[in-house]
């Protein structure tokens, strides 16, 4: 049995559309696929863990039709099943996840190869806890957690006022890109601590710290352009001091991942890594904003199982 979960609003209703292809195909019913629909925020989460419960024992796939913060709640809600294997049809605005593992094919296609001959990648995903909270309270990400500029990019860029004006005037896809400016107006560097392998490393003026599985993020960027999927460590990137003149030519230089040539530029690899900060401040996981004063990052020993086209 194949179950396919649907975030009906990623990609501005694509997902939808998508979905409503791959239903009306023969090999849906062939497959014995059924499918469940996501009604809020936080519900693919609940959908994934209820579904594994039940059905750990026929599901051959749990396949998402949305984008990566569909996938990262899947991923989540399956944590007490790390043997289901997952999928997904990107129908998201960013897609970087995809992008990493190299997906070229898509909708009812891509659909059919995942349901009847997929090829199998194994996949090591990073783990947090947010604010010291108890190791139960652990979650997994696919792409990357970062602290401050990008975080409040994020935050300010699904501002659903904000989002809907872009949509209006068409500019959906630079929704990030042209929140870059107001946001970097305001912006104040923040004071960090962070610890790479038990090593501390302060930093007073950070502009941003991302910890990496892969090198995409924000729809192509290449932010960590040599970190890799089946890589056990992290590849954390570090802006420290930088004008904000210079943030703009470093955004531009991110397209083509040269932006680590700057000097305010470090990248580190590690597979434990701490963020602290004495003041609550801006992250964003997979996409999704929020804030923390601290946070607690493992990579390894923690695998997924992926079903490409
Ligand atoms: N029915 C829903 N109503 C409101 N929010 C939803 C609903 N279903 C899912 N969500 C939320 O929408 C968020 C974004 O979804 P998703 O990532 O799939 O699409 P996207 O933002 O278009 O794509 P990408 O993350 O690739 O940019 C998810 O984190 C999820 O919590």
């Amino acid at each position: 049995m194949f179950i396919l979960i649907v975030n009906p609003l990623a990609g501005k209703g694509k997902a939808d559309r998508i979905f409503k292809a791959i239903q009306k195909d023969p090999v849906f019913k062939e497959k014995n696929c059924r499918s469940f629909r996501t009604n809020y925020e936080g519900h693919a989460e609940k959908l994934a863990e209820q579904i594994a419960e039940i059905h750990h024992e026929h599901l051959k796939c749990l396949i998402v039709i949305g984008g990566d913060g569909t996938l990262h709640e899947v991923i989540n809600g399956l944590h007490q099943y790390p043997s289901i294997p997952v999928s997904i049809i990107p129908t998201g605005s960013g897609n970087d996840f995809t992008r990493a593992l190299g997906i070229k094919g898509k909708g009812v296609s891509l659909f059919k190869k995942v349901v009847q001959n997929p090829k199998r990648r194994t996949v090591n995903v990073g783990r947090y806890v947010i604010n010291k909270r108890h190791k139960h309270s652990q979650h997994l990400f696919l792409n990357h957690i970062s602290l401050g500029l990008d975080s409040e990019i994020v935050h300010f860029a699904n501002r659903p006022f904000y989002r809907k004006w872009m949509k209006r005037l068409r500019l959906h896809r630079l929704t990030y890109s042209l929140a870059l400016l107001p946001v970097l107006k305001n912006f104040q560097p923040i004071n960090l601590e962070i610890e790479l392998d038990g090593l501390v490393k302060p930093l007073e003026r950070a502009t941003l710290v991302a910890v990496s599985n892969h090198p995409y993020y924000g729809g192509g960027m290449k932010i960590a352009p040599d970190a890799e999927l089946k890589d056990e460590q992290f590849t954390v990137t570090v802006i420290d001091d930088i004008p904000k003149w210079k943030v703009i030519a470093l955004f531009l230089t991110v397209f083509i991942g040269k932006h680590t040539m700057l000097k305010e530029v470090s990248v580190y690899k590690a597979s434990t890594v701490k963020v602290s900060s004495k003041r609550v401040v801006p992250f964003q996981v997979d996409g999704q904003s929020g804030e923390c004063f601290q946070c607690d990052l493992v990579r390894g020993k923690h695998t997924r199982t992926i079903f490409l086209g």
